[in-house]
């Protein structure tokens, strides 16, 4: 049986993940945090299962995540229909130049600073999560912790819904292997000033194993 390949980034949000799915096909493994390491990671686990005859059949970047206060509360659920590379690029004077705009071979920058989810996958999971906030996610490997931090973000991506650590590492590990990539998460606690004590992790924990049940 082909199945799910789902990536979280730390243990407890792959216990949550498995908690929720009775699929026995879906796979869920905690790959480590932050674009790089979760990127490796997934390919190596695609690749491995590609080279066992056994593909995976999609990739999940699921765990918890920062929501951008409007669309999205804290413990409530997010579909990704972006991963987008929010600090890959270089600062100027005149502020953030994306890394497609920095005048680089298209052929060196991969699927790009922004990769889409899979449209069956999305709609899946959109039809068995229909309180789902949906939108790009932003995959940064600073966690905005200011108020000018979280302005430009909000002025460079007015549609985001939320930011993580993972996502666009892993949608780069999936598109390469040509396997269909979503990212499921929810909401710890609100993108804005730093304020480690009040993230809502039990909140977001249990809401992962909620949501995790549509992955089968
Ligand atoms: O300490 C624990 O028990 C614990 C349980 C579950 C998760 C954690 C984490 O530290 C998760 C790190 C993970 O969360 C994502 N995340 C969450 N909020 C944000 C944010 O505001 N900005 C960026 N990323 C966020 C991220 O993907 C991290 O890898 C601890």
């Amino acid at each position: 049986m082909i199945g799910l390949l789902v990536v979280t980034a730390v243990p407890a949000e792959a216990e949550a993940v498995r908690a929720g799915v009775s699929d026995p096909t879906v796979t869920v493994v905690p790959v480590g945090v932050g674009p790089a390491v979760a990127g490796a990671a997934t390919a190596r686990l695609l690749a491995l299962a590609e080279a066992a005859g056994r593909p995976y059949r999609g990739v999940v970047s699921a765990g918890v995540a920062g929501g951008f206060a409007g669309p999205v509360e804290v413990g409530g659920t997010v579909l990704g229909t972006h991963a987008v590379a929010a600090d890959l690029g270089a600062e100027s004077p005149d502020g953030f130049i994306p890394v497609d705009e920095l005048g680089m071979p298209a052929e060196l920058l991969g699927a790009g600073r922004s990769i889409a989810a899979d449209p069956h996958l999305l709609a899946a999971l959109g039809t068995a999560l229909p309180a789902a906030t949906v939108g790009p996610v932003l995959t940064v490997s600073t966690v905005t912790g200011t108020v000018a931090g979280t302005t430009e973000l909000r002025r460079r991506h007015p549609d985001a819904v939320a930011e993580a650590m993972e996502g666009y590492g892993v949608a780069v590990a999936a598109a390469q292997a040509t396997v269909p990539f979503v990212e499921l998460r929810t909401v710890s606690n609100p993108v804005g000033p730093r304020d480690r004590d009040a993230w809502r992790l039990r909140e977001a924990l249990a809401a992962l194993t909620k949501a995790a049940a549509a992955l089968g």
